[in-house]
C-alpha cells in the first residue's frame, strides 16, 4: 500500500550527489552506446580502400570482430537506475575499463597501417583523417568524465603521434597532429567546465523546482501539508477506493475555544499553540500510514490508512494527551482541548471524497455540540 508521507521540500546532500553521478552515468551512456560502432566503420573503409582483406584477410576479420563485440557490449552496458548510487558508482568503474578499449585496438590498426607499405598514401592518409576526427569526438563527447576523455584520447592519439615522430619522412605530419593534439586538450578542459556548468545549473533548476513545489504543498505556520495537498491526497485515496477497494479514514480536529486563547493572550501566543498542537499530533498520526494536514485556523485534518477502530483509538490517544498534559509555549503550560469528527470512506454510501468530507464535518459538528473535548463518528 502507498505509504502517505509529505513531499519534502528540499533536496538533501546525499541525494544531491546521487542525482549528479546518476546524470553523469545517463549523459556518458547515452553519447557513447553507438560510438563505438565507428570504429568499426572506419575499419571497414581504410581496408576496403587499401584491400586488406586480400593481403591480410585473417587479422582483417579479427580486428573487423574486436570492433564489433567492443562496439556491442558498449551498447549493452546499461545505466542502473538512478536513484541506486552505488550501482552507478560501480557501473562508471567499469566503463572506464571498457571505454578506452575500442580507441586503444583502432590505435592498434592506425600502427598497423602506417608501418605497414601494402596500406599505400592515400589509406594512411584517410586513417590519420580518422584518428583525427574519433579524438575530437572522444573529447568533445566523453567531457561528463574528464579521465574518460584523457585515457581515451591518449589511446588515439599517442601511439600515432610517436610513430610519426619517430619516421623522419613524416616530420611535417607529426608536428601538425602534435598542434592539433595541445588543441586538444585545451578543448577537452573547456567542454569539462561547461559539462559541470551545465549541471550545476540543472542542480539548481531542479531543486528551486523541489522547494517551490514543497511550499505549494506546506502550510507555513505549522510545517504540516496545507489544504490544497490534502485535499489532493483525500481526492487520490477516494479514487483508488473506488478501484480497488483499499479502506481509509478521514479525521477533522478542530480546537475548542481557541478565540479564547487569542482574545486572551494575544495572536502570537495563538500561533505558537497551532505549532506545538502541530507537534503533538505528529506524534501520534505518523507516516507513513497517516497524512497530517493544516485545514486553517484552528483545524486539523488527518487521512489514515486503517480501519475505523484503529483511527478511534488513535484520536481517543491524542485527545487523552491533551487532556492529561498541557502543550507547553516558552516554557509556559497551556491547556487546550479539541473536538474530532472521523469516518472510514464507504463508496457507496458517501459517493466520492467531498461526500466523505461533509459527513465527517457534520460528525465534527456533533462532538461540538455534544459538548467539546470529544470524538463524534460518522454514523
Ligand atoms: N493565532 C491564530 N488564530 C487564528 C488563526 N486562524 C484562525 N484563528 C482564530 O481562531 C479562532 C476561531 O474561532 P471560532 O471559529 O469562533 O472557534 P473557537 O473559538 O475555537 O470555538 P469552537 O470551535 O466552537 O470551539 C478565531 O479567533 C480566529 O481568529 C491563526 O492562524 N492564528
Amino acid at each position: 500500500m502507498e505509504g502517505l508521507k509529505p513531499a519534502l521540500p528540499a533536496t538533501a546532500g546525499e541525494d544531491r550527489q546521487a542525482w549528479r553521478l546518476a546524470q553523469v552515468v545517463h549523459d556518458t551512456y547515452e553519447r557513447s552506446k553507438l560510438a563505438g560502432f565507428l570504429y568499426l566503420f572506419g575499419w571497414a573503409v581504410v581496408a576496403w580502400l587499401a584491400g586488406a582483406q586480400l593481403f591480410a584477410p585473417l587479422p582483417t576479420l579479427v580486428m573487423a570482430m574486436v570492433f564489433l563485440v567492443l562496439g556491442v557490449s558498449r551498447l549493452l552496458m546499461r545505466p542502473p537506475p538512478a536513484e541506486d548510487a552505488v550501482a552507478n558508482r560501480r557501473w562508471l568503474k567499469r566503463y572506464a575499463l571498457v571505454l578506452p578499449l575500442a580507441p586503444l585496438a583502432w590505435s592498434g590498426v592506425q600502427g598497423w597501417m602506417l608501418l605497414d607499405p601494402r596500406f599505400g598514401g592515400e589509406v594512411r592518409m584517410v586513417s590519420l583523417i580518422a584518428t583525427i576526427g574519433y579524438a575530437t569526438v572522444f573529447v568533445n563527447v566523453y567531457t561528463t568524465v574528464r579521465t574518460f576523455a584523457v585515457v581515451g584520447a591518449t589511446a588515439l592519439f599517442l601511439p600515432t603521434l610517436v610513430i610519426l615522430w619517430l619516421d623522419m619522412d613524416q616530420r611535417a605530419l607529426a608536428v601538425a597532429m602534435t598542434f592539433y593534439a595541445v588543441y586538444l586538450v585545451g578543448a577537452l578542459l573547456r567542454t569539462h567546465a561547461e559539462y559541470r556548468r551545465r549541471l550545476d545549473l540543472d542542480m539548481a533548476l531542479r531543486e528551486q523546482r523541489d522547494l517551490y513545489e514543497g511550499l505549494s504543498r506546506t502550510d507555513p505556520l505549522t510545517g504540516l501539508c496545507n489544504r490544497r495537498h490534502f485535499s489532493e491526497r483525500l481526492d487520490a485515496l477516494a479514487t483508488r477506493a473506488h478501484q480497488d477497494g483499499a479502506g481509509f479514514c478521514l479525521l477533522i480536529l478542530d480546537v475548542d475555544h481557541f478565540k479564547h486563547v487569542n482574545d486572551r493572550y494575544g495572536h502570537a501566543v495563538g500561533d505558537a499553540c497551532l505549532q506545538a498542537l502541530a507537534d503533538r499530533l505528529q506524534q501520534v498520526f505518523t507516516p507513513p500510514q497517516c497524512l497530517l494536514a493544516r485545514l486553517g485556523g484552528e483545524e486539523f485534518g488527518v487521512l489514515m490508512q486503517a480501519g475505523e477502530d484503529e483511527a478511534r483509538r488513535a484520536a481517543e490517544r491524542l485527545r487523552a494527551s491533551l487532556a492529561a498534559s498541557p502543550l507547553v509555549l516558552d516554557g509556559r503550560p497551556m491547556g487546550v482541548t479539541a473536538s474530532i469528527g472521523l469516518g472510514r470512506f464507504d463508496p457507496d454510501r458517501h459517493g466520492d471524497a467531498d461526500g466523505l468530507y461533509r459527513a465527517v464535518d457534520s460528525a465534527l459538528y456533533a462532538a461540538k455540540d455534544a459538548g467539546r473535548d470529544r470524538i463524534a463518528a460518522d454514523a
